[in-house]
């Protein structure tokens, strides 16, 4: 049986979905403070309660959980901001509460969901690989950083096996447009109601957009992975600008962005080195423009 966290929210169910293809058991906790009951499959048990809960085990039963594959957590960069103490409680002290649920059943295995956008700051180099200096610009990417230190300090002490995802900027079905993020959700929303989006800054900052399919794909190989850092991006490099044409492209959209002044604190150019992933057998799938398509079909339905 494998416990899936955040099972419910965006990237947790992709990898919920991915595990019942082929065959796995799982148990969803998720306390849909932003996951969606509609993401929810059908075949996966589903716990609602919160991971920062001290008597989880009164409401999972963890004598039967073999892998622990923990997405849940306050993924809001701004939030994080805005409510440091918030963030640390359920990234930093819920992680903690499932590393000592692990630890009373003796559970040997966790794959955790980090953040290669924010655990490196501004990057001394580009691609930014996974021994690039940690200097985190926000207390989201600080605990989820943490978070990991937690994971690794529970392997010195008990054992437990780990791999450590740094997702960089994750796209995809059910990437909700009007909550946290996700730029290429959010221009597609807008151009489908013909507004037209916003750009922050001049456009030409870059990301490393990774589909979410490629993602969940990564942690079921995490299952086989013992004691690894792994960057989980397509190692690509590509602009806002650039980003909206593709996308105004697909829909016909003849209107231009409206700029606006940079967002603050956010990091200019970043993407991933992925060879370590790649030495592990991972390689993306979905390049951007499929990925994008899957999206708009997604939202024209999700819209109706
Ligand atoms: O309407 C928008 C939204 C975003 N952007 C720009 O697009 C880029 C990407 O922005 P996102 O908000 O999609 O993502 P971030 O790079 O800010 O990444 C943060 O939000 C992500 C959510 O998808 C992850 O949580 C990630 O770990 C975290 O660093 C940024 O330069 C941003 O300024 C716009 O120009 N217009």
């Amino acid at each position: 049986m494998i416990l899936v966290t955040g099972g419910a929210g965006f990237i947790g169910s992709h990898i919920v979905d991915k595990l019942i293809e082929n065959n796995y058991d799982v148990i969803i906790l998720d306390n849909l403070t932003t996951g969606n009951k509609n993401n929810i499959n059908p075949k996966a048990e589903f716990v609602n309660a919160d991971i920062r809960n001290k008597d989880l085990d009164e409401k999972i039963n963890f004598k039967d959980v073999e892998v622990v594959i923990h997405q849940a957590a306050q993924i809001n960069v701004r939030n994080s901001v805005e409510n440091p103490v918030y963030d640390a409680d359920v990234n930093i002290l819920g992680t903690i509460n499932i590393l000592e649920m692990m630890r009373k059943y003796d559970i040997n295995k966790i794959i955790f969901a980090s953040s290669g956008g924010a655990v490196y700051g501004e990057p001394n180099y580009l691609p930014v690989d996974e021994n690039h200096p940690i200097n985190p610009l926000s207390p989201y990417g600080l605990s989820k950083y943490v978070g990991e230190e937690y994971i690794q300090l529970y392997n010195r002490l008990y054992g437990t096996e780990y791999a450590i995802l740094r997702y960089s900027n994750v796209y995809g079905e059910r990437q909700d447009p009007r909550g946290e993020a996700g730029v290429i959700s959010i221009f597609i929303d807008k151009m489908l109601k013909n507004q037209r989006p916003i750009i922050f800054g001049d456009g030409n900052q870059t990301r490393d957009f990774v589909y979410v399919g490629d993602v969940a794909k990564a942690n079921l190989m995490a299952l086989n992975w013992k004691n690894e850092v792994v960057n989980i991006g397509t190692g690509k490099e590509t602009s806002v600008n650039e980003l909206y044409k593709v996308i105004a492209n697909e829909l016909n959209y003849n209107n231009k962005p409206i700029y606006d002044k940079p967002r603050e604190g956010e990091v200019y150019r970043i993407f991933l080195d992925v060879k370590k992933a790649q030495n592990l057998g991972w390689v993306p799938d979905v390049d951007l423009k499929e990925g994008i398509k899957k999206v708009i079909n997604w939202m024209r339905n999700a819209l109706k």
